[in-house]
């Protein structure tokens, strides 16, 4: 079974995971590193040429079948299913906050008036001027390694990169502090992983959905049903986080704001979730809609229209 991932040190990291609990399951998956477009690209991101812009050579990859199973970042991957491909598992998700990491592992009250924070996300410019509006937030790209470097290059007092990112990583010791969930509300799934196979595939898709853990992937669903129904795309100031709780509640909560975070609209909602049914699936699917449904009620839709 051959991996296809973009080669990036966190997505390699991502792939050799995921071999690893396929392997159980097949006899040696091999990985085949390939390079996106969003690993090379430097523009700040914008419009229509950045939607997929990691996702895409991997997807490709399979249809061209230079691989069997393409391993994403979920947050990375377009709502938009790919007609000949189908999400199949979302295994274990990570730490799913954002933080904030400066050479001196300063707080977000710490930084200097005015400090420079680089960030390629508007979900987390407009949180950042949310909570501090002094600060000159800029667009920042490239990969994780590429944006501690210019930060250390002193173009930036600060960067915003998430948790599951520096954990996979294994940059224990990059001087950061975690973002409170409150503050910084993470993308739709931060933290989780994608994994497609070709649709017509039976084989992969038998072995690979063995892997799938239907509590990352109801709540992951959640997240990304709200917001795909408010047309967000990965490019819009749109934040949101769904959890199960032990008495298997599932709650959702979205945030959508305004570039300059004055505006700031929030919603949450929850329902009983059954893991075990098979009903998680609708259930999940329901409650991103009816978030959604009352964020557009709230003024969202006229809120993203105007970020695009
Ligand atoms: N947009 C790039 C990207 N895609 C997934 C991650 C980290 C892992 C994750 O959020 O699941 C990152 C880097 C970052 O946002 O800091």
């Amino acid at each position: 079974m051959r991996i296809a991932t973009r080669e990036s040190p966190l997505a390699m990291w991502q792939a050799e995971h995921v071999a690893g609990l396929l392997a159980e399951l097949t006899e040696r998956p091999i990985i085949v590193p390939m390079v996106s477009s969003g690993d090379v690209d430097m523009r700040p991101i914008d419009g229509k040429r950045s939607v997929g812009v990691f996702t895409k050579r991997i997807q490709q990859g399979l249809i061209d079948d230079e691989g069997d199973v393409a391993v994403h970042s979920m947050k990375d991957l377009p709502t938009e299913p790919h007609p000949d491909l189908i999400m199949v598992a979302s295994p274990d998700r990570e730490t799913v906050a954002d933080c904030l990491v400066s050479p001196t592992g300063l707080k977000l009250d710490e930084l200097r008036q005015a400090a420079r924070v680089g960030t390629g996300s508007r979900r987390r410019a407009a949180q950042l001027k949310r909570l501090r509006p002094d600060l000159d937030v800029q667009s920042i790209r490239g990969n994780v390694q590429t944006r501690l470097q210019k930060m250390r290059d002193g173009e930036f007092d600060a960067i915003v990169l998430a948790a599951a990112g520096i954990e996979r990583l294994e940059m224990h010791d990059l001087p950061r502090v975690e973002l409170p969930l409150e503050m910084m509300l993470p993308a739709p799934g931060q933290g989780a992983l994608a994994i497609e196979v070709r649709r017509n595939d039976s084989w992969a898709s038998q072995i690979v959905s063995q892997i799938n853990q239907p509590r990352s992937h109801a709540c992951t669903l959640a997240e990304r049903t709200m917001l795909a129904d408010l047309h967000g795309g990965c490019l819009a100031p749109i934040a949101a986080l769904a959890t199960i709780d032990r008495s298997d509640k599932l709650t959702l909560k979205a945030r959508v704001l305004s570039l300059d975070g004055k505006v700031c609209l929030e919603q949450s909602a929850s329902c009983a979730i059954e893991l075990d049914s098979s009903d998680w699936f609708d259930s999940a699917q329901e409650l991103g809609k009816r978030v959604s449904e009352t964020l557009i009620e709230q003024g969202a839709r006229e809120l993203i229209e105007a970020a695009r």
